[in-house]
């Protein structure tokens, strides 16, 4: 348990539309006001580490220093067991400047075709999730979701690689799910389904 916890306005720090969509969502049952980087007109900083948890970090500071406001950052992405991991901390970055997650998801499969993978082809999200407060203190928590990829694309729900990412023992891809499923949050103590969502319940348990 952590001695901080998370009270007043909370900056999320996220440019991407469907993941603040989804952070919000996941917080708004706790009654946290939250402003994003975008309201506040902040600009994107470069992720130039080389892992999820520090690039979460990384932006989260980057928003709470420049705020005065505690700060919240997610950062994810799906990684392929025959591509070694990619697209990984790169996700986005495969969609291009134009954020084209089809093109994306057409490269993971164009490259394992390359690779001569066979199916299934297993894959998994993860997510680092940081709080970062003005005054330096760090929170960080991270959640994965084991799945296989599926080829072509099912459903047209979610966002990024939603569509190819089929959740280990369930037979509707992330693309197909509503968004309540797709995060649902358990109170009974079970286990969340998304990476972000079981990020977010380790951090809910910690600091809300
Ligand atoms: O639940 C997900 N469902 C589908 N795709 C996902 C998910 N979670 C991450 N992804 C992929 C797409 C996303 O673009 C990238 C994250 O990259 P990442 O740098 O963390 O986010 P971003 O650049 O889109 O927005 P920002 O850095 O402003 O939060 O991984
Ligand atoms: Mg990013």
């Amino acid at each position: 348990m952590s001695s901080r916890k998370l009270e007043g306005r909370l900056v999320v720090a996220s440019h991407n539309p469907g993941k603040l969509w989804e952070l919000r969502q996941l917080l708004s049952p706790h009654g946290v006001e939250t402003v994003s980087v975008g309201e506040l007109g902040l600009p994107e900083p470069e992720e130039t580490e080389p892992t999820f948890a520090g690039n979460a970090l990384l932006k989260a500071r980057t928003a709470a220093f420049a705020s005065g406001l505690p700060a919240f950052a997610d950062d994810s992405g799906l990684c392929v067991e025959a591509l070694d991991g990619a697209p990984g901390i790169y996700s986005a970055r495969w969609a291009g400047p134009e954020r084209d997650f089809g093109e994306a998801m057409a490269r993971v499969e164009r490259e394992l075709k390359e690779r001569g993978a066979t199916q299934p082809f297993r894959a998994h999200f993860l997510c680092a999730l940081a709080v970062v407060w003005p005054d330096g203190h760090v929170e960080e928590f991270e959640g994965r979701i084991d799945g296989v990829l599926v080829f072509p694309p099912r459903g047209t729900k979610g966002f990024g690689y939603d569509p190819i990412f089929l959740p280990e023992g369930l037979d509707k891809t992330f693309g197909e799910m509503m968004s309540a499923e797709k995060h649902a949050m358990p109170h009974d103590g079970s286990r969340a389904l998304s990476h972000r969502a079981r990020a977010f319940q380790a951090l809910a348990a910690s600091l809300l």
